[in-house]
C-alpha cells in the first residue's frame, strides 16, 4: 500500500467508511467481494479489534473470507445465519433505480444469494459506476463447465431473439485456462454495451440450460453510497428517495486507511 492512496481507492474507502455507520451491535453480515468491500472488511475488523463490535459475516467468496478472517471478523455459513441484516457489496455498475451489473471479479452468484438473503443490501461504489443505463460493462453470466459452449450458444440466440445490441460474448480467462468460479463455474461475459431492458434479460437468461445465475442485479440493492476522490459521500436511497451529502475527513482515517492497506 503506497502513503499516498490514489483518488480512486480513496472513493472507495470513503464509500466503505459512510457504510459500516450503518452497522450495529450483534448484526449478522453479508460480507462483498472486490476491491471496494475489501476496505469495508478490513474497517469492520478495525471497529471489531478496537471497539469491541459484536458482529458475524457470511462471505461471499473465499477471498473475501480469508480477509474477513485475517482482520478478525467471526466467520458462518449462509445456512448457519439463515438470514441476514443487512449485506454490504462493492458494484461494477448501478443505474437510477439502484439496478447492478455485478460479478467483474467472479462472485455473482454467492452475492446474488447473500443480498437476496439480507433484510438490507447497500453498494459502496466509487462515481465511475454510476450509469444511466447499464451494459458498457461486460455482464457476467455464471455457467456450468458441462456443456458451456452449447450453454454460450443459447445465450447468443437469446441475444438476437431480444433484438439486444451487442452480441459478443467471451469466456472469462485466467491465463490459458478458464477463469474457475468458487462454485467451480465458468463466466460468459456479454459485451451488450447497453441494456434495454435489464429485468426481462435477467430472468430470460437464467432460463437457458447450463446458466446458474447472471450479474444482473434487478430491485435487490436498497441504498448505493458514492464516494469521490476529495472524501465526498452521497446517498442514494431508494426507498427514502433521498439524496444526502456528506464528507469524509481523509485526515480523521488517515492512520486507519494506512494501517489498513496491503
Ligand atoms: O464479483 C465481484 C463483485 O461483484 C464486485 O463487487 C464488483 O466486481 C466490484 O468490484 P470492485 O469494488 O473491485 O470494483
Amino acid at each position: 500500500m503506497p502513503a499516498e492512496l490514489s483518488p480512486i481507492d480513496k472513493a472507495k474507502f470513503a464509500a466503505a467508511r459512510r457504510a459500516v455507520e450503518y452497522v450495529e451491535d450483534g448484526m449478522r453480515l453479508g460480507l462483498g467481494t472486490g476491491s471496494t468491500a475489501a476496505w469495508m472488511v478490513r474497517l469492520l475488523g478495525e471497529m471489531v479489534r478496537e471497539e469491541g463490535l459484536r458482529i458475524t459475516g457470511v462471505p461471499t467468496s473465499t477471498r473475501t473470507a480469508d480477509l474477513a478472517r485475517e482482520v478478525g471478523i467471526t466467520v458462518i455459513g449462509l445456512d448457519e445465519a439463515k438470514w441476514l441484516d443487512l449485506t454490504i457489496d462493492g458494484a461494477d455498475e448501478f443505474d437510477p433505480q439502484l439496478n447492478l451489473i455485478k460479478g467483474g471479479g467472479g462472485a455473482l452468484l454467492q452475492e446474488k444469494i447473500v443480498a437476496t438473503a439480507s433484510d438490507q443490501m447497500i453498494v459502496i461504489a466509487d462515481a465511475a459506476k454510476e450509469v444511466a443505463q447499464l451494459g458498457a460493462f461486460p455482464l457476467p453470466v455464471e455457467v456450468i463447465p458441462f456443456g458451456w459452449q452449447t450453454s454460450r450458444a443459447l445465450i447468443e440466440e437469446t441475444l438476437v431473439s431480444l433484438d439486444v445490441l451487442g452480441r459478443e460474448t467471451t469466456l472469462r480467462m485466467n491465463g490459458e485456462r478458464p477463469f474457475v468460479t468458487d462454485e467451480g463455474n465458468y463466466i460468459v461475459d456479454l459485451h451488450l454495451n447497453r441494456i434495454g431492458n435489464a429485468r426481462q434479460l435477467a430472468l430470460v437468461l437464467n432460463q437457458i440450460p447450463g446458466v446458474v445465475e447472471n450479474g444482473l442485479f434487478i430491485d435487490i440493492c436498497d441504498v448505493v453510497i458514492v464516494g469521490q476522490g476529495d472524501g465526498r459521500v452521497e446517498i442514494r436511497d431508494i426507498n427514502q428517495g433521498t439524496v444526502q451529502h456528506d464528507r469524509i475527513d481523509f485526515l480523521e482515517t488517515e492512520n486507519l486507511f494506512t494501517d489498513l492497506g496491503d
